[in-house]
C-alpha cells in the first residue's frame, strides 16, 4: 500500500502553514511534503512533525527569487555561489526534519543552450555530492511547459541520461505522474522502466490538477500498479483540492492512517 505525503503547499490551505501539519495528520496522513519550509524555522516544523508523528518525505531545495519568477537557479550561469549557500540552508532544515530526499529545480532556461546544460551538470553533481555527506538524496524532476513555460528539465529522457551519465548513487527522479502524462503519456510501462531510478512519485489528476480521482488517469490501477512493483518509498499528493481539502479525501479513506 502505498505511504502517502499531504503536499502542504498545494492541500490544507484552510489553515496556515504550521497548523497544516495537525490538518494533515488528522485525516490520516502518516507523511508530508511541501514545496520549501523557508518561512518557517527548522524547530518549529520539527516540532509539528513530531507533536503529529509525521514523516517528512521530501521539500525542495531553495529556487532562487520564486515570487520574481525564478523556478530554481541549477541551470542559470553565474549563481553556483548562490547554490552552494542554498544548499547549506537546506540541509540545515534536513538535519531538523529528517527528510531523506530533496528535489533541485533547474530554473527557466533553453535545454539546447550550451552554457546551461554545463551549469545544471555542474548544480546537479556538486549538490549531489553534498547530500550524499549527510545521507540525503538529490531528486530532479522534468516538469511540463504548460504549468512552467521556459523550465530547463522538461523531458523525462533528459533526466533519465543526466542520472545515467551521472551515475551517483543518491541521483534520483521525481516521477511527477501529472507532468508525465502531460508530457509524454504511457505511464505505466514509464512506471515499470524507472522505477529503479526513481526517489519520489507525485500524483494528481489530469488535466486539473486536482484529487487523484477520475479524468485522464485511471489511478486505482496505477496505486495497484506502484504496489506490484514493490515501490517502497512515498507518494506525494501534489494536487490542488477542487473544493475544501477534507471534501476531496474520499479517494484517500482506504490508505489513511488508522
Ligand atoms: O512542479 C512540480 O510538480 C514540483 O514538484 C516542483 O517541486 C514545484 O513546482
Ligand atoms: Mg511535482
Amino acid at each position: 500500500m502505498p505511504t502517502f505525503a499531504a503536499n502542504l503547499t498545494m492541500m490544507f490551505n484552510e489553515w496556515s502553514f504550521l497548523d497544516r501539519f495537525d490538518a494533515a495528520a488528522d485525516a490520516g496522513f502518516a507523511a508530508v511534503e511541501y514545496l520549501f519550509p523557508y518561512e518557517a524555522s527548522p524547530e518549529a516544523i520539527a516540532e509539528r512533525l513530531t507533536r503529529n508523528k509525521l514523516q517528512q518525505a521530501l521539500f525542495n531545495l531553495p529556487p532562487g527569487d520564486w515570487a520574481a519568477g525564478e523556478r530554481g537557479i541549477a541551470a542559470l550561469p553565474g549563481r553556483f555561489d548562490e547554490l552552494k549557500s542554498d544548499v547549506e540552508r537546506a540541509l540545515n532544515y534536513a538535519a531538523a526534519t529528517g527528510v531523506k530526499r530533496l528535489h533541485l529545480m533547474a530554473g527557466l532556461a533553453d535545454p539546447s543552450d550550451a552554457e546551461a546544460a554545463s551549469c545544471y551538470r555542474r548544480s546537479v553533481a556538486y549538490t549531489a555530492a553534498r547530500l550524499a555527506e549527510n545521507g540525503i538524496d538529490l531528486l530532479i524532476e522534468p516538469i511540463n511547459g504548460r504549468n512552467m513555460p521556459g523550465y530547463f528539465l522538461n523531458h523525462f529522457g533528459a533526466a533519465e541520461r543526466l542520472i545515467t551519465d551521472l551515475g551517483l548513487p543518491n541521483l534520483k527522479l521525481q516521477f511527477d505522474v501529472y507532468h508525465r502524462q502531460i508530457l509524454h503519456g504511457d505511464v505505466t510501462m514509464a512506471l515499470r522502466r524507472l522505477l529503479p531510478i526513481t526517489g519520489h512519485i507525485q500524483v494528481a489528476s489530469v488535466p486539473s490538477r486536482s484529487e487523484p480521482d477520475g479524468e485522464e488517469l485511471n489511478y486505482p490501477y496505477l496505486f495497484g500498479e506502484i504496489d506490484r512493483l514493490d515501490y517502497r518509498g512515498f507518494v506525494g499528493c501534489e494536487y490542488i483540492p477542487r473544493d475544501r481539502t477534507l471534501d476531496g479525501l474520499d479517494w484517500f479513506k482506504p490508505f489513511a492512517r488508522r
